[in-house]
């Protein structure tokens, strides 16, 4: 058996044209502000996609870079002036932050109702209690992706691997939201490849470059790989061993090309619902 792709970067960019063509009808353009403090080099190519992305569908987007050197007041001044802002639908507080700056604040500093990383406590909270509120973006892309792969989620057996706040737990209340029956999966879990051979879907995003290996997947089954992990050659590979697992597994994610891209769709489409649901229009 050979997977079939689930090609995130297609659907991502589907969706980002019908974000484009639903921006063209309103009478306002939903603003982003991505918050970027210190150096990280990743986080400038990430945020510079971001930029690029939002301002494509037409969004009001801008980037607010602050120094390395910015303390934790500051950052904090910047974000209120953010959520004081009418023209400012949508917060984002690029990660990681510079060491001597608590993540914890940071986050609980964004207006809930601007939260577009969905990360505030009370949008977590929300999630949890089976609440409407702003989602994060990385699980989010994933349940698109599930839709689009075709897959029954109703009463199928689901395994996150990870426990992060970023995206294993969100990823678990989503997938429980959708009538599926959850294991949370992690580091310290007892058989990690048996656990994960019950999954009829399994999402992997532990941050370990293909820790999941083709052995540890059930016959058929929908992967999605979240893992986005740079080996020292440069190459950028998932969580999942691809070639191994795509001789198992019915569906499969690539890395790039999968989870990526949409998290940034998924960022534009919390911004398009945060300015809906703050501005009281349609
Ligand atoms: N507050 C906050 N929110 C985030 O959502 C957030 C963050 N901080 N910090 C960093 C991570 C990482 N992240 C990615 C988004 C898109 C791709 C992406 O589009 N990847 C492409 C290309 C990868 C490449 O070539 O480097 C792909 O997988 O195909 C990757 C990574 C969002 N993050
Ligand atoms: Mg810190």
């Amino acid at each position: 058996m050979t997977a079939r792709i689930l090609d995130g970067k297609a659907i991502a960019a589907r969706i980002r044209a019908g974000l484009a063509a639903r921006t063209a009808t309103l009478s306002f353009r939903p603003g982003l502000r991505v918050v970027r403090v210190g150096e990280d080099p990743a986080s400038g190519v990430y945020v510079r996609n971001k930029d690029k992305a939002a301002k494509e569908v037409g969004f009001d987007s801008a980037t607010v870079h602050l120094p390395e050197s910015t303390t934790e007041a500051d950052l904090l001044a910047t974000i209120a002036a953010l959520n004081a802002d009418p023209a400012v639908d949508g917060i984002l507080v690029q990660l990681p932050l510079p060491a001597h700056i608590r993540t914890e604040a940071a986050i609980a500093a964004v207006d809930p109702a601007k939260d577009v990383d969905g990360f505030h406590p009370l949008n977590a909270g929300r999630l949890a209690a089976g609440q409407p509120g702003l989602v994060p973006c990385t699980p989010r892309g994933v349940m698109h992706i599930l839709a689009e792969s075709g897959a029954t989620l109703r009463g199928a057996r689901a395994v996150v691997l990870g426990r992060s706040q970023i995206v294993g737990r969100p990823m678990a209340q989503l997938l429980l939201g959708a009538d599926c029956t959850v294991t949370i999966a992690h580091s310290r879990t007892r058989d990690l490849p048996a656990e994960c051979r019950r999954a009829e879907i399994l999402v992997a995003a532990v941050g370990r470059p293909e820790m999941v290996r083709g052995d540890w997947i059930a016959p058929g089954a929908v992967v999605v790989d979240v893992g986005i992990n740079r080996l020292p050659d440069g190459k950028l590979v998932g969580d999942v061993a691809f070639a191994e697992a795509s001789a198992v597994a019915g569906a499969i994610t690539p890395v790039p090309g999968g989870v990526g891209p949409m998290t940034i769709a998924c960022l534009l489409e919390n911004t398009l619902d945060a300015a809906l649901a703050r501005r009281g229009a349609a």
